[in-house]
């Protein structure tokens, strides 16, 4: 499975169809909000039926009770990859799991990762805004050790916590890192930034790569040169 998640935050049915057209091999993607509440679950076996593994990015975080059988259903679409907010909690986390492994009955479930702080928050914001103290790094330490305590898979971070996080965890829990952009791309709304050079070297074990792959005039060279960074 590649190591490039391509994140599809489209609007429509048409826009994936025929941004997956150019791909001939099969390719992570991954399926969000944006185009979940546009399209509904369906288009998950529609990604599903053109050979593409999924990442389906929901971010859940309820009580447990609500996150358990809200997981049960979505481990019956089959994906490869979901999620929930590590901010939930560990019995929230570990219940997650549960209600995988439930819905997934007995096959693969898939995996579950827990997002630690968005890669859209600043230092700045997560002390005066969500009123978390400390920093960055060891609040996202600190929730992905929880995450791991409670049997999660591994974690979206950005790429500047993966090293620290598989030194503390270790190496096979995975690093899920967006906020991935060429050193001649825009920032946009992201805030904790990094080219997939430094993702490759920081030893993240996927990168999730939105506009500057969908947005590139060119989005399968882009997407290829990318991979190959990843890969190398
Ligand atoms: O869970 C995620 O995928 C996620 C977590 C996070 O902390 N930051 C983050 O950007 N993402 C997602 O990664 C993608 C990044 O998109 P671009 O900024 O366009 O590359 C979006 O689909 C976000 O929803």
């Amino acid at each position: 499975m590649s190591k490039t998640i391509v994140a599809l935050d489209f609007s429509s049915k048409e826009e994936v169809v025929d941004f997956l057209k150019q791909f001939t091999e099969p390719v992570y993607v991954k399926i969000g909000m944006e185009l979940t509440y546009a399209c509904g679950l369906e288009i998950v076996e529609t990604v599903k039926k053109m050979g593409h593994h999924i990442f389906l990015d929901l971010k859940l975080h309820d009580i447990p009770n609500t996150v358990k059988g809200g997981m049960k259903n979505l481990a019956r679409l089959g994906v490869d990859m979901t999620n929930v907010h590590c901010g939930g909690g560990i019995a929230m986390m570990k219940a997650a799991v549960e209600g995988l492994k439930e819905g997934a009955q007995g096959g693969e479930r898939p995996l579950c990762i827990g997002v630690t702080q968005l890669t859209s928050t600043s230092q700045e914001a997560m002390n005066e805004e969500l009123g978390i103290e400390g920093s960055v790094i060891d609040c996202v330490l600190h929730y992905a050790q929880n995450a791991k305590a409670a049997g999660l898979d591994g974690v979206v971070c950005s790429v500047h916590e993966a090293k620290k996080i598989h030194e503390v965890c270790g190496d096979d829990f995975l690093t899920v890192t967006p906020g991935i952009r060429l050193a001649s791309d825009s920032v946009d709304d992201q805030k904790r930034v990094a080219t997939p050079q430094l993702a490759k070297e920081e030893g993240c074990d996927y990168i999730v790569v939105g506009r500057s792959i969908t947005k590139a005039n060119d989005p399968k060279a882009t997407y290829e040169q990318i991979e190959a960074i990843m890969e190398g």
